[in-house]
């Protein structure tokens, strides 16, 4: 992105990510940017709806700097959306999966300074029951994995999400899920549904490996009825993203996605609850546009 001196941006701050993370590191970055051309402006947030707001209320065109996890940087791409400012992921909370992703440094610092190097590209959002998102919307034993690690008292880092995983391991029942795919129904008893934009969560999980944020559709992976062996293979797997071929692993691509379970369940977007199924999951295509490096892992053929 090329920049002139003086350019206005915002830098987003959400003081709760990762534990105070985000907090640690907003002047180093605020001073970055200045480094860089920009004139900043920060806000931090008193909530993830401010988030949206600010950047809704953006130039189109400008910069919005989102230092915080990936549930911050969902609610301000949500803004982003709306008044076609360009994102930037700053790895402020305590999985930063999309940032991850996306293939930006995860030094806020750093990742300021590549800014002249990186490219605006046009990103899909991901829309569950109504709220934007951009890497992974989940139900299941990993949405029960993410409510016990947001409930950690410790500050454990992306650590958070392997406590909660072996918490949720003995308090886990297998549900009996119905998951449409553009029109194309299957039911089946297992562990888990995730639906893939950007495709990873918990800490360095490439749930959907194959997920690619330009492609307009939405990947959507599933986990029938594993042991639990089973099933800590799979999520071993998937830091490297090689489960899809494991058995009781199903992966399909769509553009729309309906869930429903035989019980009451909570769906998760981007580490945040979004409410009970069942769930009506869309993707709208470039939806916004998104500072990323050049062979950024989500753009392009992945596999
Ligand atoms: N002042 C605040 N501004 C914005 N969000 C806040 C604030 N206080 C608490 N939150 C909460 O922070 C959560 C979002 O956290 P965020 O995604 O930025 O970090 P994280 O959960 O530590 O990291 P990650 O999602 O990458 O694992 C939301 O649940 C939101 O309600």
């Amino acid at each position: 992105m090329s920049t002139s001196p003086g350019e206005t941006a915002l830098l987003l701050v959400n003081p709760a990510s990762g534990r105070g993370r985000a907090l640690k590191h907003w002047e180093a970055t605020a001073a970055a940017l200045h480094e860089v051309g920009f004139a900043p402006t920060v806000h931090i947030t008193e909530n993830l709806a401010e988030a949206t707001t600010r950047a809704a209320n953006a130039a189109a065109g400008s910069l919005v700097a989102v230092l915080g996890g990936d549930g911050f940087l969902g609610a301000a791409a949500a803004g982003a959306r709306e008044s076609g400012a360009v994102l930037l992921a700053l790895a402020g909370g305590s999985g930063n999966d999309t940032t991850r992703r996306l293939g930006l440094a995860l030094d806020p610092v750093k990742a300021v300074h590549s800014i002249p190097g990186l490219l605006a590209g046009d990103v899909d959002l991901g829309i569950v029951n109504g709220r934007p998102f951009l890497g992974v919307a989940n139900v299941g034993f990993d949405a029960l994995a993410n409510e016990l690690g947001n409930r950690a008292r410790l500050n454990l880092g992306p650590l958070v999400y392997l406590y909660g995983g072996i918490k949720a391991l003995w308090q886990w029942r297998n549900v009996s899920f119905t998951v449409e795919v553009d029109g194309k129904t299957r039911s089946f008893v297992g562990w888990l549904v995730a639906v893939g934009n950007a495709g990873q969560y918990g800490g360095g999980l490439r749930i959907a490996p194959c997920a690619r944020v330009d492609d307009g559709l939405l990947d959507v992976v599933s986990l029938g009825t594993a042991s639990i062996p089973g099933v800590v293979a799979m999520f071993l797997r998937s830091y490297r993203g090689t489960h899809l071929s494991q058995r009781h692993v199903s992966f399909v691509r769509g553009s729309e996605v309906r869930i429903r379970a035989s019980k009451p369940l909570n769906i998760y977007a981007d580490g945040e609850l979004v409410g009970a199924l069942p769930a009506h999951i869309r993707v709208l295509p470039a939806a916004l546009k998104v500072l990323v490096p050049a062979g950024s892992p989500v753009f392009g053929p992945t596999c």
